[in-house]
This record gives C-alpha cells, sequence and structure tokens, in this order.
C-alpha cells in the first residue's frame, strides 16, 4: 500500500495513463486514499457536499470542522480558480455527519474527467451515501432571474457527446455497473423536500426546479448555443455537476443537485451584455446566505 500511495502522489496525474488512453483510478488507489483520510479525522460522514463558485460559504455552517486542504491529499485535483477554496470539510451540519467540499476542479483545469470526480467515489468509499452537488449557471430558461435557485431534475451531458464520461474505461463492479440508468439521477423524494423547505422558508419566489446542462468551458456559451440548449429544453447551464453526479449514481449515493442562477445567458446577436465570472461571484455573495439555510434545512430533513 505504500509503494501504492507513493505512486499516486509521485504521478499526480495518474488517472492519465501511458498512451494517451484515459483509465479511472482504480479500487485499490481510491481506498488507500480514503482509508488515509481517515485516518487523519474523527468524522465518519454519512453526507457529502460539493460546493460551487462562490458557495464555500456553507463551510462556515458545520461545526467540530476537522480541515484538509485538497493539496494534501495523494491524486486529489486542486481548484485553481477563484471562488473555489480548494478545502474538506468534515464536520457536523445540522446533527448529521457531513464531509463538505469547498470547492471542485473542472475539465477546462486541464484534468481529466476521471479525476475530477475521484473525490465522489474517495467519499464513498469513507461511508457517504447521500451527495449534494451546488454550482453557479446561467440562467437559459427567458424566465429565469438572477438569483434563483434551481433544483435540478435532470440534466443534459454535452461533453457525453464527445465520450466525455466519468465512467468510460474498465468498469470496476464494486463501484457499480457497467450501464448505469442516468434517468431519475436526482431524487425525487429529496426534490420534493428541496420544495418544501423552500416553501417553508419563505423562498418560493426564486426556487425553481429545471434541467441543467454543463459545457466543458471555459469560454461561455454562444447566441446560437444558449438558443439550442433552450430548445431542447435546458433551463440552465455551466461547467460542472454532471460528471460528479454520474459517479455518484453509479455507486450508489442518492443525489441532490442544486443550480444558483448566477447571470442570464445572452440570446440576442450584438448584446452588449456578456458573461462573466465576475458577476457569477457577486450573484453568489448577494444569495449565499439563502442557499446555505436551504441546504441546511434539506440535510436537517433528510433521514439516512
Ligand atoms: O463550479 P461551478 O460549476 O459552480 O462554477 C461555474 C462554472 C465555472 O467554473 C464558473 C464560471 O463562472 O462558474
Ligand atoms: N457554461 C456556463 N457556466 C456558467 N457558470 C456561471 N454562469 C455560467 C454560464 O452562463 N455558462
Amino acid at each position: 500500500m505504500r509503494s501504492l500511495k507513493r505512486e499516486i502522489l509521485a504521478s499526480g496525474l495518474s488517472a492519465l495513463k501511458g498512451n494517451g488512453n484515459i483509465e479511472p483510478h482504480t479500487y485499490e488507489e481510491v481506498e488507500t486514499i480514503a482509508n488515509d483520510i481517515l485516518e487523519k479525522v474523527k468524522c465518519r460522514p454519512q453526507f457529502g457536499i460539493i460546493c460551487g463558485s462562490g458557495l464555500g460559504g456553507l463551510g462556515d455552517l458545520v461545526s467540530n470542522k476537522e480541515i484538509i486542504p485538497y493539496a494534501d491529499i495523494p491524486g486529489f485535483p486542486v481548484s485553481t480558480v477563484p471562488g473555489h477554496a480548494g478545502k474538506l470539510i468534515f464536520g457536523d451540519l445540522e446533527g448529521k455527519k457531513v464531509v463538505l467540499m469547498q470547492g471542485r476542479a473542472h475539465l477546462y483545469e486541464g484534468y481529466a474527467v476521471q479525476r475530477i470526480t475521484l473525490p465522489v467515489r474517495v467519499m464513498k468509499l469513507m461511508g457517504v451515501s447521500v451527495l449534494i452537488v451546488t454550482n453557479a449557471a446561467g440562467g437559459i430558461n427567458p424566465e429565469y432571474s438572477v438569483g434563483d435557485i434551481m433544483i435540478i431534475k435532470d440534466h443534459f451531458n454535452v461533453p457525453g457527446f464527445a465520450a466525455v464520461n466519468p465512467l468510460i474505461g474498465p468498469n470496476d463492479e464494486r463501484f457499480g455497473p457497467r450501464f448505469p440508468a442516468a434517468s431519475g439521477a436526482y431524487d425525487k423524494e429529496f426534490r420534493e423536500l428541496a420544495k418544501q423547505k423552500a416553501k417553508e422558508l419563505g423562498y418560493d419566489a426564486f426556487v425553481r426546479e429545471g434541467v441543467y446542462t454543463c459545457l466543458g468551458g471555459p469560454s461561455y456559451e454562444t447566441v446560437t448555443e444558449c438558443r439550442f440548449l433552450r430548445l431542447v429544453g435546458v433551463d440552465s447551464t455551466g461547467m460542472s455537476t454532471i460528471p460528479e453526479v454520474l459517479v455518484a449514481r453509479h455507486c450508489g449515493m442518492r443525489v441532490l443537485g442544486l443550480s444558483l442562477i448566477t447571470n442570464k445567458c445572452i440570446v440576442e446577436h450584438d448584446s452588449k451584455a456578456f458573461a462573466n465570472h465576475e458577476e457569477v461571484l457577486e450573484t453568489a455573495r448577494m444569495r449565499t446566505n439563502h442557499l446555505q439555510a436551504l441546504a441546511a434545512a434539506i440535510v436537517k430533513a433528510i433521514k439516512i
């Protein structure tokens, strides 16, 4: 095991192997990383939470914190983007044991899709059975406003059209089946619960339910791409989440996804407005308290 750990550390990019083929981390590699982390913390998490751009403030609600920077975890992808602190926070949230990712890595940072989803498998082998994913996204649905929170009911996997899928490669049945279903990925019971909690908190006016897509980024969408996405029934667009959800579902986790609509997508040619990351982070700052309160209420109410 020791030499395996050295290997993961030394390669840094063990998801990219040899002749350009991309291979997932082996079960043993993931197990080594998970066990190594569990040796460092007392918490035994049941809930995993991934915080999107500017949404890491959720970590402030966690008590009895134990923190490990991603950079100290062999093989973990390190976020390079503003708004992604790059810390794994263990602790208590509303009476539940959680592990919270303050920031994530994205495809556009140059990581293999298997590598950006490694943390989800590590969570699984640490005992996590429920994953809550959040992201910042552009509003495609014309009825959406900046600051809306969208409960994800389905996704449209654009990178998957070009064979960018974290489940590509040899399949280890200990994680899950070769051909997992992707319909029903966003747990119906959790979605209902999220709607109920939004109502109780008085958030009805800005909580929606819709379909998320991700593109590879880092460029934001063109006008034609936005119009196309609307035609196929997409409500919000981002650059993350879907690979994580596919891996989570593959290994049997239940998933809830929340998108914060940080900007309106540009659908008019020659518009003077342009998507930009500053606006994304500004909206995240404006809505962070609401998103935190909603996520905390949901965690409190979920029974495992
Ligand atoms: O990590 P998420 O998906 O929340 O971040 C989105 C996508 C890009 O990383 C960034 C663009 O502004 O926000
Ligand atoms: N792809 C994409 N990602 C985003 N993240 C935040 N806003 C956007 C957006 O408009 N498009």
